[in-house]
């Protein structure tokens, strides 16, 4: 780790951070560089993945939709030593954005709660941490999520977009950036409209667990050789959720009971349906959108699915391209976009507007921890 970091971090010059992602399909932590004055995209740097165990695996997942207890105590520290052991691993950074786990997210009501210590990183790591990036957001009447969307909107500006594009991650959950990009600035109003589509991959990688012992339908294979079931499908949209305008955003397991409604049908039916249910609920987002955007850029590990990809394709009337097609980095792009965030929050520049998480007006979350204040209160 930089001796002389956090030096950079203060002034107002490119800064070196490293952005750490730990999302809702629990298969571990992704980390990666950017390079960034907190306005634009000025290079990416190496990336490095580290996936949870089995054992860890069922720790975190004991711990989902829990708010405190001795099951998020102990999440909490599988996710201290995982950011840990994986940030050891980088040489020369300026700081970092943490964004923990979440493990319950209701806006509306308890808030979200998203576990890790950034100050004991800070002090372990001994740079600035920048993390609980979700709270303030919340506080200010936001939905706290999607936060990827102000780094999306720099990613547009990088590829030189011109035209209104959509950045779609698939993750455990599905969000959909619009952005518009004949705007300056991200908080500026139309610049973004930013919400979750519907449960992604999170439901079928439940279901490949608990009937075949495996984490996910990989390249789609199983999902390929089934049938969506019509009845199932059609009682998912007719879930209010998805008629209701942005913003809105979803707890991992918002959808368990209709998703459940798969219980009857065979494993290859089960996960076509599951798959399709996605997919449909990036049909529907699209209704939500100020216009047909010219292209929509995929990330997130969906990518992948290419089952997934075709029932996109055949849906929607814009050309769908996973984000290599633009030179960017799909399984690295949130973990990228938190180490963006990370420079935006030390610079004081907002990371969510009303455009983004319905916040009252536009905000930059987070707290910062440095390391000589580890152990103090942030
Ligand atoms: N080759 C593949 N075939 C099918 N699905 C895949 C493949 N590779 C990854 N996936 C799916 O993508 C998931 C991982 O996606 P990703 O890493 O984007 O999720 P995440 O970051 O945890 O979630 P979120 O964005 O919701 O926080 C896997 O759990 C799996 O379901
Ligand atoms: C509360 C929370 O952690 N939400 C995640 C989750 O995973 C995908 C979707 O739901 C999105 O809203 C968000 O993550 C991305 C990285 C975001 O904040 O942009």
């Amino acid at each position: 780790m930089n001796k002389a970091a956090g030096k950079r971090g203060r002034d107002v010059g490119p800064v070196r951070a490293v952005g750490m992602m730990s999302g809702t399909s629990l298969d571990g932590v992704d980390a990666a560089i950017v390079e960034t004055d907190g306005h634009w995209l000025l290079g990416f740097g190496s990336s490095r993945y580290r996936p949870y165990s089995p054992e860890e695996q069922a720790v975190l997942r004991a711990a989902l939709g829990r708010w405190s207890g001795p099951e998020v105590d102990a999440a909490a520290a599988v996710i201290d030593s995982a950011h840990a052991e994986l940030l050891a691993e980088f040489d020369d950074v300026d700081m970092v954005g943490f964004h923990g786990q979440t493990l319950a997210h209701e806006p509306r009501g308890r808030g979200t709660l998203q576990v890790g210590d950034g100050a004991a990183l800070a002090h372990r790591a001994g740079v600035p941490v920048v993390w609980d990036f979700r709270s303030d957001d919340v506080r200010m009447g936001g939905e706290g999520a999607p936060l990827a969307p102000f780094f999306h909107f720099a990613c547009a500006k990088m590829i030189g977009a011109t035209e209104p594009i959509c950045f779609l991650n698939l993750g455990g959950v599905g969000n959909l950036t619009y952005i518009d990009p004949s705007h300056a600035t991200p908080d500026a109003a139309g610049a973004l409209l930013a919400f979750d589509t519907g449960p992604a991959n999170a439901p079928l990688n439940d279901l490949m667990q608990s009937r075949l012992g495996q984490g996910m339908d990989r390249d789609g294979a199983l999902a390929a050789q089934g049938n969506v079931a019509a009845g199932a499908l059609e009682a998912f949209l007719n879930e209010s959720y998805f008629t209701r305008p942005p913003p809105k955003s979803l707890d991992r397991n918002d959808f368990a009971e209709i998703v459940g409604k798969v219980s009857d049908l065979n494993d290859a039916d089960a996960a076509a349906t599951l798959t399709g249910m996605c997919a449909t609920g990036v049909v529907m987002a699209m209704e939500h959108c100020p216009s047909l955007p010219a292209r929509m850029l995929v990330t997130g590990g969906g990518r992948h699915n290419p089952v997934l990809m075709q029932m996109l394709r055949a849906a929607l009337d814009c050309q769908v391209d996973p984000v290599e097609a633009v030179g960017l980095d799909g399984d690295m792009l949130e973990a990228q976009a938190f180490g963006f965030l990370a420079v935006r929050v030390a610079r004081g520049l907002p990371t969510s507007c009303p455009g983004t998480t319905g916040v009252a007006a536009a905000v930059g979350g987070g707290r910062i921890s440095r390391p000589e204040r580890a152990g103090l209160p942030a």
